[in-house]
């Protein structure tokens, strides 16, 4: 395995290559033929950093380009990746290169082609096992009813034909049995077709759902670290359009895939069992046609794509200028975004009118071909039928099924695309489905509330964010926090106060050093324990949820009376200004991060929602920054009043 490392430096001059060997990691100049080093970075701390990656490591670097894409990527190096390992298979990540600093940082390390699980879909279809067997027994059924419609038909011709030539006998009576057949063939067909989408439709939300369900719980459980690296948008995604994306490919290959797949073979064999000599020369031009417009459909899908894309595009222009619309007033650009906006609404205008003129040629070659195929038909077997080589029936037989195979041809072509698709998106759900968080939430031990005393100490403490390796905010850092006592952290912007308070909460866990409660290595507590009952934690930017007041100060103990919501709300300087509203407790909040409040109001509601646990340690994170002077000293009178006799660490 091959691993890429897509890389910003800190340089001027080409893209470079970047060279892991055993002691250094290479710098190079990139050609097809030979790469020549520029520089070498030799730290241990960038050799140790990719110690856990393959052997052959290769970062391509660019200092213009600000993050070329992976396919991309594998397109400029394939040459060099088949040089050097005859495999052009690969993993790529990005990363950053400070070659002043000498210091290699791996922005992200994630696989980027994650594979799809088998084992895990199987665990998601077997509660459905039952209902997909039906669907596909009676997918199948309505398959094989469709190769015995054309006969049918051909029969039914037959008879009118018949009819025609010997105008003797009585046609009501003939036509009956052949028509009460083909009604009944039709009846039961509607009925088989409408049975498997039933099924289908009900395996395919289900599984959806569980789906959905599962990833929630799995990607909720992460550690912080992991959503420092991942975009919540991104992970949003994954729970809504590549599950959506999922099911639909899951759908489609179980229906039309298997429906088109036993059509094409069984009508192809009506065929030649009809008239081989027609069939020879269905095989040659049939084909053609259905690869033809499979292209021009491929050609007119990522048009379509990029149209949709464009059109993402523009809304994110619009959502950016509406939910940042006090910056943009405040800046008196409002020209400047409609400018922006208009820019990308005309091009995303452009582009779909293009697809628009696509789809009408691609329309009307289709029509020309398909009665080309149908005049062709007639043509071709009106001769066979004058030199007595078939009947008018067979004709019609053939007529039906040649369709029927163009068609099913023609639907196997699209499912290719969604099969990789649906494939690639399941891949993308269970690649988060299989993570198990570094730091597990329910295990570990808890101390007696009666015998909890509030001790904290960090002792030789060194720290980085997963995500900046290289950037050590603590160093050996030494701290006590006595019980009963109020500590202030106080420090420049950056220093690493709120650090302090994300180790304590374990957020993150050290590097080095331990962080204690009461003597104990908070890593050996239950953390369900230490976040839900003993810390209460209020950060820089509260956000309340889009819910009631009530409800939002509730979520800090879900099973508090409302007397016990009130009690906080006046702790916390609250109740005056929730009382105001004319609904009180009920107002909702959170819309938008809930703009409706003020942010001393939104501080004053978080606050309480902290103290409404009565927590042992009490952390604020600047928590009180909003308030004004009078509203800080009744809440901190209403925390360090009743807590005394607890540990009250405080960033600040
Ligand atoms: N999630 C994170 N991922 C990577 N680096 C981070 C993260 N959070 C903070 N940092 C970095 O860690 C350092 C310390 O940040 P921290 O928030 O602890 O500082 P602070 O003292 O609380 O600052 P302020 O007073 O401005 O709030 C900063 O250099 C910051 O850029």
């Amino acid at each position: 395995m091959i691993h890429l490392l897509c890389c910003r430096i800190n340089t001027t001059g080409p893209a470079l290559l970047l060279r892991r060997s055993s002691r250094s990691v290479e710098i190079c100049r990139f050609s097809r033929s030979h790469t020549s080093p520029v520089y070498s970075l030799q730290s241990s701390n960038v050799v140790r950093h990719f110690k856990s990656l393959a052997q052959r490591t290769f970062l391509y670097c660019s200092p213009k380009t600000p993050r070329p894409s992976r396919s991309a990527l594998r397109f400029i190096l394939a040459p060099a990746l088949l040089t050097v390992s005859g495999r052009a298979f690969c993993k790529v990540a990005y990363c950053e290169a400070d070659v002043n600093n000498n210091t290699v940082t791996q922005t992200d390390t994630k696989d980027s082609s994650p594979e799809f699980n088998w084992h895990l879909l199987w665990e998601f279809v077997k509660p459905q096992l039952v209902a997909l067997i039906g669907a596909v027994v009676l997918a199948f059924g309505a398959a094989i009813l469709n190769i015995q419609i054309p006969l049918m038909l051909g029969d039914l011709v037959n008879v009118v034909a018949r009819y025609l030539r010997e105008q003797a006998g009585n046609y009501v009576h003939e036509i009956r049995i052949p028509a009460m057949k083909l009604l009944a063939m039709y009846g039961l067909q509607g009925l088989l077709t409408s049975g498997y989408i039933v099924l289908l439709s009900r395996v395919g939300e289900r599984v959806a759902a569980d789906m959905r369900k599962t990833l929630f719980s799995s990607l909720i459980r992460q550690d912080v670290a992991f959503f420092d690296a991942n975009k919540t948008g991104q992970l949003v995604n994954r729970l809504t359009a590549d599950i959506q994306e999922f099911k639909s490919s899951f759908k489609l290959v179980i229906s039309q895939g298997l429906r088109s797949v036993t059509q094409t073979v069984g009508c192809f064999i009506s065929l030649y069992l009809i008239s081989p000599k027609l069939t020879g020369l269905t095989v040659v031009v049939l084909p053609c046609l259905v690869g033809g417009g499979a292209l021009i459909g491929s050609l007119l899908r990522k048009l379509s794509r990029a149209a949709q894309e464009q059109v993402a595009k523009a809304t994110g222009v619009a959502d950016e200028a509406l939910g940042n619309v006090r910056t943009v007033k405040a800046f008196a650009m409002e020209d400047r975004e409609l400018q922006l906006y208009g820019f990308e609404v005309d091009k995303s205008c452009e582009m779909n009118e293009s697809l628009g003129n696509g789809i009408a040629i691609f329309q009307g070659l289709s029509n020309i071909a398909l009665n080309c195929i149908v005049l062709g038909t007639i043509f071709a077997g009106g001769t066979l039928i004058s030199s007595n080589e078939m009947s008018p029936g067979d004709l019609m037989s053939f007529l039906v099924a040649s369709q029927t195979v163009q068609r099913s041809l023609a639907s196997i072509s699209i499912l290719f695309g969604q099969v990789v698709r649906g494939m690639s998106s399941g891949a993308r759900v269970f690649e988060y489905l299989a993570l198990a968080p570094t730091i597990p939430i329910s295990v570990g031990g808890r101390i007696p509330y009666h015998s909890l005393i509030g001790r904290v100490d960090f002792m030789d403490v060194s720290f980085s964010y997963p995500t900046r390796p290289g950037h050590q905010v603590l160093k050996k850092l030494n701290l006590t926090l006595p019980p009963c006592k109020t500590v202030a952290i106080v420090g420049e912007s950056g220093g690493g106060k709120s650090t302090v308070a994300a180790l304590l909460e374990r957020f993150y866990d050290p590097n080095n050093g331990v962080v204690m409660l009461d003597g104990l290595d908070i890593r050996t507590l239950d953390l369900s324990w230490l976040r839900g009952q003993v810390i209460g934690f209020i950060n820089q930017e509260p956000v309340l949820f889009g819910s009631s007041i009530m409800e939002n100060i509730r979520f800090g103990k879900p099973e508090a009376s409302d007397a016990e919501v009130v009690n906080a709300a006046k702790q916390a300087n609250a109740h005056g200004f929730v009382m105001s509203f004319p609904d009180g407790y009920n107002t909702v909040v959170g819309m938008e991060r809930g703009v409706t409040l003020s942010g001393g109001q939104k501080q004053r509601i978080a606050i309480a929602r902290a103290l409404i646990k009565n927590p042992s340690i009490l952390v604020l994170d600047e928590a009180t920054s909003a308030l004004d002077a009078e509203s800080e000293r009744v809440v901190q009178e209403a925390w360090i009043g009743p807590q005394e006799g607890r540990s009250v660490p405080a960033g600040s």
